[in-house]
């Protein structure tokens, strides 16, 4: 019920490298799609010591194309609804360069499954779990990128991690019902909040503010990864500001302690989505554990963003401009 099919990352990997070498791995998106695709590039880019390994927003990749981009580069195209047009057009970008590319979608058939190499669909409605099937395709993708690129000494804990974390995920999901009914009761009328994350969730704390606040609540909000909150940001901690930081069970979690510790000092509003409460690292192999994070602070931050929305008699579907006007 919670997995996903590792067979096929598996399979189309190995079918590009069985004619292609692969030297680059470019992931493209628009949005709340290329937030999702940062683990699978964070994973990559960290653990590789040969390949050269980035991710675009669709349209600069289109109007200001990497010089690398040949028959050697491994492109992810990712759209929720396959309709995007710029991501659609990341597609022909890719393929003109001669790039080998698979398309990541939640519709079968959609303008980004035509004219690519291979094509992944996930799942979305079933439940929380499913709503980070994206996330975890990604990731699957390129851990398989990896291991036949190189050799990766932990892959088989990814493997294990990947049939533990999505039930992880969704009773992290299930559990935080009266929290975030808490939460949202307290913060409904706020007029800004910060999303604060390190490491492979850093683009977690970027979405959650960018697209759940922002765009679906139209909430003002910032966002930062936990590293950079030193550098600037903490300047407005205080007892009337407000924060989400989403602790990381893996590497990275010193930095977001370090980040908790001064905002406790100065008594600031603070939100703490911890994925260790959800037993993350005790389910999935600790050597690994980093980097299903976002999987399980996804999952959990959804129903938050729930409860938000009801209260505020504002769904999480409502549009002033996108999808309505031409822009
Ligand atoms: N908030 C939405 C996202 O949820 C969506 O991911 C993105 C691109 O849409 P798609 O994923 O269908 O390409 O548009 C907006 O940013």
């Amino acid at each position: 019920m919670f997995d996903i099919d590792l067979d096929q990352p598996k399979q189309i990997v190995s079918d590009v490298l069985s004619n292609h070498k692969i030297t680059s791995v470019a992931f493209v998106g628009c949005g709340a799609s290329m937030s999702e695709l940062y683990p699978a590039k964070y994973f990559l880019a960290n653990n590789t010591k040969t390949l050269n390994v980035q991710i675009f927003t669709a349209n600069e990749f289109n109007y200001d194309t990497p010089a690398w981009l040949d028959e050697h580069t491994f492109v992810l195209t990712c759209s929720l609804g396959g309709g995007t047009p710029e991501t659609v057009e990341a597609n022909k970008t890719a393929k003109a360069a001669g790039a080998l590319v698979v398309a990541l979608t939640h519709v079968p058939g959609s303008a980004l499954t035509k004219g690519v190499d291979h094509v992944i669909v996930h799942g979305f409605e079933a439940n929380y779990a499913a709503k980070a099937e994206k996330v975890g395709y990604a990731l699957a993708v390129a851990l398989e990128i990896l291991q036949q690129v190189e050799g990766y000494d932990h892959y088989d804990d990814m493997i294990e991690g990947f049939s533990k974390v999505f039930e992880v995920a969704e009773n992290a999901a299930q559990s935080v019902g009266k929290v975030a009914e808490d939460w949202a009761q307290e913060h409904k009328d706020d007029e800004c909040i910060y999303f604060i994350a390190s490491g492979a969730s850093e683009k977690v704390a970027y979405s959650t503010s960018m697209f759940l606040m922002m765009e679906m609540q139209w909430i003002n909000s910032g966002n930062y990864n936990s590293g950079e909150f030193f550098h600037g940001p903490f300047e407005l901690t205080d007892d009337k500001h407000n924060f989400v930081l989403f602790m990381a069970d893996g590497k990275t979690r010193p930095m977001d302690a370090r980040v908790l510790t001064f905002l406790q000092r100065f008594d600031a509003r603070c939100l703490v989505i911890d994925a260790k409460d959800f037993g993350l690292s005790g389910a999935v192999p600790a050597s690994v554990a980093t980097y299903f994070n976002p999987i399980v602070h996804t999952a959990a931050m959804r129903v938050f963003a729930e409860h938000l929305a009801d209260l505020r008699q504002h769904p999480l579907t409502k549009r002033r401009y996108m999808w309505k006007l031409e822009y």
